[in-house]
């Protein structure tokens, strides 16, 4: 069986007054159907750029060269308006920022109505009972009561709910998660996550998820590959490439992990005030995330 997606020898290079950037060299990888996928790097290291490209998204001063084929169609190259007739049912993406996914000035029903009656061609009722229920399956409580709201008035992890209920209203074959819970706090992050878990299983559906934390990839993702300075240094299954890192970067990458440590003395001491320190911050929030915390919430689930 060919994979869902085949991306081979991608590159890519934006063309900036202070001269070319070459973002993305030679990166190549397939996802096969219903397979998650986790793409783990650094700031910068290409992992944005990289799936926007999957989309057809790097508009100029960008350059995508390469080939990248989904469900056996060649989207480099592809026009526009095929480009989007595939967005949404083929691939759809998640974004970092919910608010700039969501447009402010129309209420989450009709933001999420729009997108089936214009794509589906559903009529305004039927519609409107559909995104009830997709505001259902990503856990918004009595949807009924919340659907004429703005987002404004969701917090940021509902309003995140409400862009994964859009990305998944047109039953894609790939969600693309790009650092989905960045902007969240721990307990709201674990419970998005436990979200794409259960869409994917259920509805068969791949995942690619970006990320800079490889212990958030293992959470999320079978595989993962893990990108620097715009190539993949390794990929692999993510339990092998946890087991046993070939690469000098992510050895690195998980000798410095706080979520090895086991105990708080095995942290490396801070000498700051904790609630200013970022670094500390992010460091408790990535061993808060770590396995246990988040399986005992899907074995908690299912
Ligand atoms: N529109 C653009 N113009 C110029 N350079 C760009 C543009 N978009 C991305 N780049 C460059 O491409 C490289 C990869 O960026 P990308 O956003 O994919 O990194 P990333 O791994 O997703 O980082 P982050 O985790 O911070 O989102 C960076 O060097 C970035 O500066």
């Amino acid at each position: 069986m060919s994979p869902l997606l085949h991306v081979g020898d991608l590159e890519i290079d934006f063309h900036t007054v202070s001269g070319p950037v070459a973002a993305v060299r030679g990166v190549s990888f397939t996802l096969d159907a219903g397979d998650s996928l986790a793409i783990v790097g650094e700031s910068g290291s290409g992992k944005t750029v990289t799936n926007r490209a999957l989309l057809g998204l790097v508009d100029a001063p960008g350059e995508v060269r390469g080939s990248i084929r989904f469900d056996g169609t060649d989207v480099v190259g592809r026009s526009e308006s095929d480009l989007r007739k595939m967005r949404g049912t083929g691939m759809a993406m998640v974004f970092q920022d919910s608010l700039d996914s969501l447009n402010p000035v129309f209420s989450v029903g009709s933001q999420l109505t729009e997108i089936l009656r214009v794509r589906t061609g559903l009529p305004r009722r039927q519609a409107r009972t559909r995104a009830l229920e997709l505001m259902t399956q990503v856990g918004i409580v009595d949807p009924e009561n919340r659907i004429d709201d703005y987002p404004h008035q969701f917090s940021g992890g509902m309003r995140q709910r409400i862009c994964i209920a859009m990305a998944i209203a047109l039953n894609p074959r790939l969600l693309i998660a790009d650092e989905p819970t960045t902007a969240l706090d721990v307990t709201v992050q674990a419970g998005i996550l436990r979200l794409l878990r259960r869409l994917q299983d259920e509805r068969g559906m791949a995942l690619i998820f970006v990320t800079h934390d490889l212990a958030v990839a293992r959470l999320v993702a079978r595989r993962v590959l893990v990108m620097y300075q715009g190539r993949i240094v390794e990929q692999g299954v993510t339990e092998d490439v946890f087991r046993d890192p070939r690469h000098p970067y992510t050895q690195a990458l998980l000798a410095a992990h706080p979520a090895r440590a086991r105990t708080w003395r095995d942290l490396t001491p801070i000498p700051t005030d904790f609630a200013t320190e970022p670094d500390l911050e992010a460091q408790l929030l990535e061993i808060t995330l770590s396995r246990s915390v988040l399986d005992k919430e899907v074995a908690h689930d299912s």
